[in-house]
């Protein structure tokens, strides 16, 4: 654990779920402290929904415990989800409802008082961009629009805790910076942010991360020093044709992973400095000449694949 018991927002133990014969989840334990953003990610099927399910009260674990803002949420999911807020993959907008319309609706649900509607919804459509659109039926609005009004709709309450299922998949650049700008903020006013995603640039902005695969959660540190975990040292090589690359230097001595990365490829090794000769020679055998070599600095993918496992096998 990271942090006094006094800052712990989310608290995990030893979550476990089944559906059937598949063991989705098997032996979670995390905690989040106020202030942090925790980023779930990991392969299709992980578990990252289902445990964002249990922790948001609507899926009933076969085992383990999880406290919400001082709740149990196992015992009293209803209590925990008035401290909470959930923003599935797809979110319940109502279409022929406008923009004001829905965040009256999610304000009535969440019992928020009357004389703070008005505010409280001024100040996050400032805030996600969506002012001028307060008029228009949800129906109309931009795949972005309709996630910064999810995000509105499921703050309105002003949780202690959010949890985001990912919540900017297929949204384009400039809402996803309009969404981050209000994560950055509820960061600050101490929410405890857990949100799964999918893209790396935003695991990169989270403070921790959980790393899923198969249900368990092999890895969970700060992207630094996950990056810092990583076994080897990164080489990037360029050429004219990565593909053939990564076909020359499977399984060569010293290397212990291949990642194609659009026009050049990431090579793990054991040694950069032992191999990168050996490896000029591999290049050339196979007719690559215009192969440059040098060395790089991890990214995040670097670090999922390396740690996760599911680089091409070197
Ligand atoms: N309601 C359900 N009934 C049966 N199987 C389920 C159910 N929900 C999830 N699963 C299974 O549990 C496993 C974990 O799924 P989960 O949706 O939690 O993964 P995920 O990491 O969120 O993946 P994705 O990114 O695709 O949503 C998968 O094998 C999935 O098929």
């Amino acid at each position: 654990m990271t942090a006094d018991s006094d800052d712990i927002a989310v608290q995990v133990r030893e979550l476990r779920k089944s559906f059937g014969s598949v063991r989705a989840v098997r032996g979670v334990d995390f905690a989040v402290s106020k202030g942090e953003i925790f980023g779930l990610v990991g392969p299709d099927g992980s578990g990252k929904t289902t445990v964002m399910r249990m922790l948001a009260g609507v899926l009933r674990p076969d085992a383990g415990g999880i406290v919400v803002d001082g709740v149990d949420v196992v015992a009293d999911p209803e209590a925990a989800k008035l401290r909470l807020s959930y923003m599935p993959q797809r979110f319940g907008l109502y279409e022929d409802l406008t923009v004001a319309e829905n965040i009256f609706f999610y304000a009535e649900l969440f019992a928020v008082p009357r004389p703070q509607r008005i505010a409280r919804k001024r100040e996050l459509l400032d805030a996600a961009g969506l002012s001028a659109f307060q008029n228009r039926l949800a129906g109309q609005l931009s795949g972005g629009m309709k996630q910064k009004l999810g995000l509105v709709c499921a703050l309105i309450h002003t949780p202690r805790v959010l949890l985001l299922d990912e919540p900017t998949t297929g949204v384009d650049p400039v809402s996803r910076r309009d969404f981050w700008a209000i994560l950055y903020n509820l960061r600050e006013s101490g929410v405890a942010i857990v949100l799964s995603t999918a893209y790396m640039d935003e695991a990169e902005r989270c403070s921790r991360l959980a790393l899923f695969h198969a249900g368990a959660i092999p890895h969970c540190d700060t992207p630094a020093r996950l990056k810092k975990a990583m076994p080897g040292v990164l080489l990037a090589i360029t050429a004219a044709n990565p593909r053939a690359l990564r076909e020359a230097l499977a399984g060569k001595p010293g290397v212990l992973g291949i990642l194609l990365m659009g026009d050049r490829v990431h090579i793990r090794v054991d040694d950069a400095a032992k191999r990168t000769a050996a490896l000029r020679d591999v290049l050339r055998e196979s007719g690559i000449v215009d192969a440059e070599i040098e060395p790089a600095e991890p990214g995040i993918e670097d670090v999922f694949v390396a740690l996760l496992g599911s680089e091409k096998a070197a």
